[in-house]
């Protein structure tokens, strides 16, 4: 049953406006006084018959403490208001009479003292019944212990503003009318949070095991930021005592997709997560400043496919990306390490102090936790504590020696000049010896401490391709003599302009947590890595080690691996070597396509070397993708503009322009900029995205991005069936729209699947 014919319309009309008014109350006062609550609630609540029926959640508020709330707790609250819940669910629990009526929302509202809830967060572990309890026998778990009730009514409400819509009365067959629509709506040019549809194998990924870390290979639109955003709330709310969200981490592929999320983050509660790229945090671990070209190589391998060049600077990336690193890295760093083992003992004077055995050991074996200039700290704090423990002893030791011989020499012989003179020369020495010793004490550990010279991480990377045979007698059979050299060269030439490659980041991150160690403030307590599989074996491997934990979350989709010539073609090593841990999750069912849209884009899948299996659209019919044959010049900016106009009309608000390369959209953004007479705006790297302007962006940087309409524009550059980064690249800008696609070139073929 739906709509607002439902028997029950009424009756939950006066219960959202009760619970409306009541937490203004709340709200007042929390913010002003806690005394006034009294005045409060008769003030709001002037209609006698609703105070006297309110008199149960009256007698909560009289406790004082109720009104303790933090500033994020109010904050919540007031977002609340305008949609205090969305689901009502009746349960009664095993063993019991009444049935109890919880309203899940948001945030939560409860007395603290008698633990009653007027609405409960979703998060909460009784909310999963919400995301998957059929009607009749359910149970849900909560502190490792089972309950078991029975479900008589699962209720969803459409309230818009503070308004109830509508009510509607679901089960398992029903659900579906909420998320259709939800995805029929406009896209924002953000993304939203998704709290009253998940879906049941998205509920599963977001509540699975918070102590494992998780990877989900998931289609286009399957709704994987969106879970890692959700999972991220969920971890939030279950750990609030033990951790703060700033310890906690979100990785995103560009700052444009930072400022992209950054609409859905408050409403779930999790603004505060650290939010950056790869390379903005491996450059704050390292305390760097580094000039990094970046994806630089991936145009490259655009305008120039199959050139020699592009060859050898995919196998660059790809090499130093792939363990074959790891293997090369350990060797070197244990070479450093070796070179760290002293020749000497530590001595003071004439004294030996500590042996070069027992250093070594303490090095190599008591501090192989910390990393190599940590240890070295270590050791000198050592060295500096046993000195000053001796230094009495051995100042001792010398004047015990003068002054024994400076006694027996008062009896010795019988020329009294002779002992006068030996007492004083005897005395001299001893001043003298003295002077040595406590200077000897100052002294001897700087000197000693010297050997071990300190070097920055900048020095040691670039010592690691200073010599090709070393470089290939580290990577144990790994690298040909022909491939080191020409590795070698490579970096050498980089380095010389002092320049640096994303790829490299991975590695000097790898040796800055083995020499010098990350600071604590840059670990994180779990980790969230969108779009992962554009990311190297060596980039998760070195952030598992600087972070020092293995809590991630890693959402990716290999179709959409356009960095695969450094990234990952699967999960599998992932898995196996950096997080054996990990639970593995696949969803195929895309949220954010037409079936129209997604079909033809599933052609695209099926010209990939890799066996893909097919993206399952959520049924929801919209128009074919449609081929214009695009005119030029002023003409073709204004068939756009009629195009937009049309769109425009029929309620779809974002919209977006994609080109293969950075080279079209700016052609396309210069014809734009000289004959339209709307604003657009050409998308980079550091943007932010304007809510109500078309866009023209590249279609590496779309990934991850969604709009109403998508125009995929051919202008110099086509997309060619040969090559597997133009198949991924239309496969990635095919899958931004929500509702409609156009394709505007020459011809048919330069869009491969027309
Ligand atoms: N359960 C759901 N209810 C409503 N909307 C959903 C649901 N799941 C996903 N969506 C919507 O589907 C769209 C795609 O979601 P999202 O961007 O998270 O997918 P993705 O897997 O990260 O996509 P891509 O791989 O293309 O980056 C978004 O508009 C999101 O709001």
């Amino acid at each position: 049953m739906s709509s607002q014919q439902h028997p029950d319309f009424e009756q939950e009309k006066q219960h959202l406006g009760f619970t409306k008014k009541y937490i203004d109350v709340v709200i007042k006062t929390a913010e002003t006084s806690k005394d006034q609550f009294q005045e409060n609630m008769k003030e709001s609540f002037n209609d006698v018959d609703w105070l006297e029926s309110s008199m149960s959640y009256l007698s909560l508020l009289t406790n004082a403490r109720f009104f303790e709330m933090s500033r994020d707790e109010l904050k919540h609250l007031k977002i609340a208001r305008k949609k205090p819940y969305f689901a009502r669910l009746d349960l009664l629990r095993d063993g019991t009479k009444e049935k109890e009526v919880l309203y899940i929302g948001k945030t939560s509202l409860y007395s603290r003292e008698n633990q009653e809830q007027l609405i409960v967060d979703w998060r909460s572990p009784i909310a999963n019944l919400y995301y998957e309890g059929r009607l009749g026998d359910v149970h849900y778990e909560s502190n490792d212990e089972t309950y078991n009730g029975y479900l008589s009514l699962k209720r969803q409400f459409m309230i818009e503003d503070g308004r109830l819509d509508e009510i509607r009365d679901i089960d398992l067959t029903t659900t579906d009318e909420l998320l259709q629509e939800s995805l029929a709506k406009s896209s924002s040019n953000r993304l939203t949070e998704i709290i009253s549809t998940i879906q049941e194998e998205q509920n599963k990924i977001i509540r699975a095991d918070l102590n494992r870390p998780i990877i989900v290979q998931g289609a286009a639109g399957s709704g994987k930021t969106t879970i890692a955003l959700h999972r991220i709330s969920y971890f939030i709310y279950q750990y609030k005592e033990n951790f703060a969200p700033e310890q906690l981490m979100i990785l995103a592929p560009s700052r444009l997709f930072i400022d992209y999320i950054s609409e859905a983050l408050p409403e779930l509660g999790v603004e505060k997560v650290r939010q950056t790229t790869f390379q903005d945090y491996v450059l704050t671990a390292i305390n760097e400043k580094l000039s990094i070209i970046n994806d630089n190589k991936l145009i490259h391998l655009l305008e120039n496919p199959n050139h020699k060049e592009s060859n050898q600077l995919a196998w660059v990336s790809s090499i130093k990306g792939s363990p074959v690193f790891q293997q090369i890295l350990t060797k070197y760093i244990a070479t450093i390490y070796e070179s760290f083992y002293p020749t000497e003992d530590f001595t003071v004077d004439k004294f030996r102090l500590f042996s070069k055995k027992k250093f070594i050991q303490l090095f190599k074996d008591d501090y192989n936790y910390l990393p190599l200039y940590r240890r070295l700290e270590k050791l000198k704090a050592v060295l500096q504590n046993d000195l000053a423990k001796k230094k009495q002893n051995m100042i001792k030791k010398i004047e015990t020696y003068y002054d024994d011989r400076i006694e027996r020499a008062l009896y010795r012989g019988n020329d009294p000049e002779k002992r006068r003179q030996y007492v004083s020369d005897a005395l001299d020495k001893k001043t003298l010896r003295l002077a040595e010793i406590k200077k000897a004490i100052r002294t001897a550990l700087p000197t000693y401490m010297r050997q071990f010279p300190k070097k920055s991480l900048v020095y040691y990377y670039l010592q690691l391709f200073s010599d090709p045979t070393q470089l290939i007698h580290w990577s144990e059979g790994h690298l040909s003599e022909k491939e080191g050299n020409i590795l070698c060269q490579y970096q050498q030439q980089l380095f010389r302009k002092k320049q640096f490659e994303r790829e490299d980041l991975a590695l000097m991150l790898f040796l800055q947590v083995h020499l010098f160690g990350i600071p604590k403030e840059l670990k994180a307590k779990n980790i969230v890595i969108d779009e992962a599989q554009d990311y190297s074996y060596m980039e998760l491997l070195s952030l598992k080690k600087a972070l020092d934990t293995d809590m991630f979350t890693l959402v990716g989709d290999l179709a959409q691996g356009i960095h695969s010539y450094r990234g990952l073609t699967s999960w599998n090593n992932v898995i196996t070597n950096i997080f054996p841990r990990a639970t593995y999750t696949e969803l195929q069912k895309s949220y954010r396509t037409t079936v129209e849209i997604m079909e033809k884009a599933n052609e695209l899948l099926r010209l990939l070397p890799y066996s893909f299996p097919e993206v399952v659209p959520v049924v929801r019919h919209g128009e074919s993708p449609t081929f214009i044959k695009r005119r030029n010049g002023k003409d073709f900016v204004r068939q756009i503009e009629t195009q937009v106009a049309f769109l425009k009309k029929e309620s779809y608000k974002t919209i977006a322009v994609i080109g293969k390369t950075m080279k079209d959209c700016r052609l396309l953004a210069h014809l734009f900029n000289e004959f339209s007479v709307e604003p657009v705006k050409l998308l980079e790297e550091q943007e932010k995205i304007p809510k109500d302007t078309m866009v023209i962006v590249p279609s590496f940087l779309a990934k991850g991005l969604e709009f109403d309409a998508v125009m995929i524009v051919c202008l110099e550059e086509a997309f060619s069936r040969e090559s597997e980064l133009d198949i991924k690249l239309l496969y990635v800008a095919m899958t931004r729209p929500l509702h409609r696609l156009f394709f505007y070139g020459e011809r048919k073929e330069d869009f491969i699947i027309l």
